[in-house]
Order: structure tokens, then C-alpha cells, then sequence
């Protein structure tokens, strides 16, 4: 293709992925695939160009543009050379006119600006934007054939037990130690909010947001076999993914249970008070994710923002009901968001004097609100807020 018909399809693809992230469609990473399964013309290194175009335009605005026009003629005034490629040649883009619509604004939207928690200042907000990490963890339950260093000279060791970090594009799911269940892909910030969970040979954990299961694995990594371990979901699909995952890992002591968006007491009831462990990785607006999906920001609005808020203070609610006395209630959330986090954690105790906050040790993260904070720029990690609570 020639660069023209590169830029024409980077704004036609940039059209569905503004109209998907308006009406809570698919992510952009699939709009992508399709994009360029029904067009077989472009080759590798035309799809490359496309997308980098398309997510050069996703991370540099905040707010969602008016189209991909004019998210395209906005980056051209940046980008050297672009504005040329606005020919108006055959598969290319009409040239620019002086009062078309151009995109605007900084990469961060402006209704969230104040909304950050107080430890995020500008050199924060900036690290929102790298590229993220590529962590793994090691499952003590599987030997490896050799160790890590041994695998991939150049892996790093993380401070928690069995992180690691490896060059970005290490084929990880092509490695030996992936295929048996000896590592598992995981960002180092997931695996600090697992160890915040551990407590001495827990009976019974509920993962109450289980999703694919990511911490409810690392979770049965750590624990005894005979530990009964409930993966719970509201999405059937994310739930279905935990299975093959379970198999490679050799967890067999993992259930999964999948509960009704708005009744699920009717499937949680049978675990009032009992258990040792509820994990609430709550459902959130994920702008501690924005290195990994910053098309996050088009999603959100204000009123989506009102939404979750409600649905995560519901769910630690509900997830406090599960736990027995003397037992331990996470709650998590990978947003930088006051509103998402530490409120939370006030609004909870406010309400609920049969618990407190207890303190965990972690090597990582900074406390922050009753609770710990992780970030890109000060550990290296997604940003996450956390904290730990204990019913008397
Ligand atoms: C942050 S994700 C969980 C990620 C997962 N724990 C992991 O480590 O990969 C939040 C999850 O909450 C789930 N969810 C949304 N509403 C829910 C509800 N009412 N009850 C339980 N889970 C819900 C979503 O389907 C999503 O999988």
C-alpha cells in the first residue's frame, strides 16, 4: 500500500474504534483484527504502519475525537511528513482544509484531571504512557527444567518470591516453562495484590471479580492443595478461560462459579460468613492500565464513572458477608482514582465497625489512604490501589 492508502485506512479503522469506545463496543485490539482480516491487500509491514498511526492517535488524546479525520489532521500537524500524505489521491485522504474539524486537548481527559490521587503529580502522569513491563511469575508447585536467569540471561529478578521481568517481545508462550505450567504472564503490581491475600492455610478463598483467573492462579500457587478455592465471575466467557489455565498449572483445587449480574447472593449465599479469604478485584475504570489499553480513556465518562463507583461499593459490601470472623477481605482496583480506591476503603469502614484495616509488608508500593499504592513510575508496575481488611 502506498503511505496515503496506509493513513486513509489508519482513519477508517480509527472511525470504529471512536464509534466502538462511545457505545461500550469491542476493544480496539479486535476492531484491529477484523479491520484487517477483511482486508488481505495489506501486508505485514502495511498493518504495522496502520496500527502504530492508529495508536499514536489513541495515546496522544484524552478525550475521544469527533473521527479519525480529525484525530489524523490534528497528528499531522506533529508528525513530519504526515500533512503530505493528505493528497487526495486515489485510496488516500482529501487534502486539508483550513476549517475542518481538528482534534485537541492533552492525553489526559479533562473531567479526570483533578480526580487522581494526591501521589500522582506530572512525572506520574507522564509514566502512564510508557510501555508496559513484561513480568512473570513462577509457580512453586511446577519445577522448571532450568531457572529463569539460565532461560533468559537478560530476565531481571523483581522483589516479590517468584517475579521476574523479561525484555519486552520475549515469546514467552512459546517457552517450555509456559506450556507446563511453570510461569504464567503476570504484571508484578497483580502479583503484589496476591501476596496481600496470603494468610497460614486458608480453608476457603472466593475470588469474587475472578475474570480469567489470573490471581485466583497465583493464589493456588501459594496455598496448600486441600485449600478449596471459589473462582467467582459475572462473565461467562472471562470465567472459561480459568480452566485450561487451571489444567497447565495442575490446580485442581479451583471451582469456578458463575454468578448473575445484580443477584449474586442467589449463587454466594451457601458461603455467608465462612469464608477465610474474599478477594474483591473489583471491576473498575482502569486508569492504572492506560500503558496497556489507553483507549480506557474514550470509554469513560462521568456518569460511567458514577456507575462503577456503586457497583464496587456493592461488591465489598456483598464480599464482607463471605468472610468469617478473624478472616481477610481484599480489595482491589487498578484505577488511580480517589473515587475507586481510598474512598472506598473510608466509605467501608465508616459503615462496617465489626473491621478494621490492618497493615501488609510488601517491598513494593507506597500506603496510601488505609490501603497501598502502585504505580508505573514508582514501581514499575500498573497502577493499583489496594488494601487489607480484617472482620473482628
Ligand atoms: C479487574 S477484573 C478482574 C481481573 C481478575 N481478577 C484477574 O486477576 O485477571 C474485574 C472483573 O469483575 C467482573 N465483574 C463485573 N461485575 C461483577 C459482579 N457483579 N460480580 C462479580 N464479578 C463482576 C468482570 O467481569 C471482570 O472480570
Amino acid at each position: 500500500m502506498r503511505p496515503a492508502a496506509r493513513l486513509q485506512a489508519a482513519i477508517e479503522l480509527l472511525d470504529e474504534i471512536i464509534i466502538a469506545a462511545r457505545d461500550n463496543g469491542a476493544s480496539a485490539d479486535n476492531i484491529a483484527k477484523k479491520f484487517f482480516k477483511a482486508r488481505r491487500y495489506a501486508g505485514s509491514g502495511d498493518r504495522r504502519k496502520i496500527r502504530e498511526l492508529v495508536y499514536e492517535a489513541i495515546r496522544r488524546f484524552g478525550e475521544r475525537p469527533e473521527n479519525g479525520r480529525a484525530a489524523m489532521v490534528a497528528l499531522a500537524k506533529e508528525i513530519p511528513g504526515l500533512a503530505q500524505l493528505f493528497d487526495g489521491s486515489d485510496y488516500g485522504p482529501a487534502t486539508i482544509t483550513e476549517n475542518e474539524p481538528v482534534a485537541d486537548g492533552s492525553n489526559i481527559p479533562d473531567w479526570l484531571k483533578g480526580r487522581f490521587v494526591a501521589l500522582i503529580d506530572d512525572a506520574e502522569k507522564a509514566a502512564l504512557f510508557d510501555r508496559a513491563a513484561l513480568d512473570i511469575r513462577i509457580n512453586p508447585k511446577k519445577a522448571l527444567a532450568a531457572d529463569v536467569a539460565t532461560i533468559w540471561p537478560e530476565a531481571e529478578k523483581l522483589p516479590l518470591p517468584n517475579a521476574w521481568r523479561l525484555p519486552t517481545g520475549t515469546s514467552v508462550e512459546a517457552s517450555e516453562g509456559y506450556g507446563s505450567g511453570a510461569i504464567e504472564i503476570q504484571d508484578l503490581g497483580s502479583q503484589a495484590i496476591v501476596a496481600a491475600c496470603l494468610l497460614n492455610e486458608p480453608e476457603l478463598v472466593l475470588d469474587l471479580c475472578a475474570g480469567a483467573g489470573g490471581k485466583t492462579l497465583g493464589m493456588a500457587a501459594q496455598f496448600k492443595n486441600d485449600a478449596r478455592i471459589i473462582a467467582a465471575d459475572t462473565d461467562r466467557n472471562r470465567l472459561s478461560r480459568i480452566e485450561p489455565r487451571m489444567r497447565r498449572a495442575g490446580a485442581r483445587n479451583i471451582e469456578t462459579l458463575l454468578l448473575a449480574p445484580n443477584k449474586e447472593m442467589d449463587a454466594l449465599s451457601q458461603l455467608n460468613g465462612i469464608c477465610d479469604i474474599v478477594l474483591v478485584d473489583a471491576p473498575c475504570t482502569g486508569t492504572g492500565t492506560w500503558r496497556r489499553n489507553p483507549e480506557l480513556r474514550w470509554r469513560m465518562t462521568p456518569k460511567r464513572l458514577q456507575q462503577t463507583v456503586q457497583l464496587q461499593q456493592r461488591l465489598l459490601q456483598l464480599g464482607s458477608e463471605l468472610v468469617k470472623s478473624g478472616g481477610r477481605l481484599v480489595y482491589a482496583v487498578c484505577s488511580l482514582l480517589d473515587e475507586e480506591g481510598g474512598d472506598q476503603t473510608e466509605v467501608f469502614l465508616a459503615n462496617n465497625p465489626g473491621w478494621r484495616h490492618i497493615d501488609v509488608d510488601l517491598p513494593i508500593g507506597r500506603p496510601y489512604r488505609r490501603g497501598i499504592l502502585l504505580s508505573p513510575y514508582h514501581d514499575g508496575t500498573d497502577g493499583f490501589y489496594f488494601t487489607c481488611l480484617e472482620k473482628l
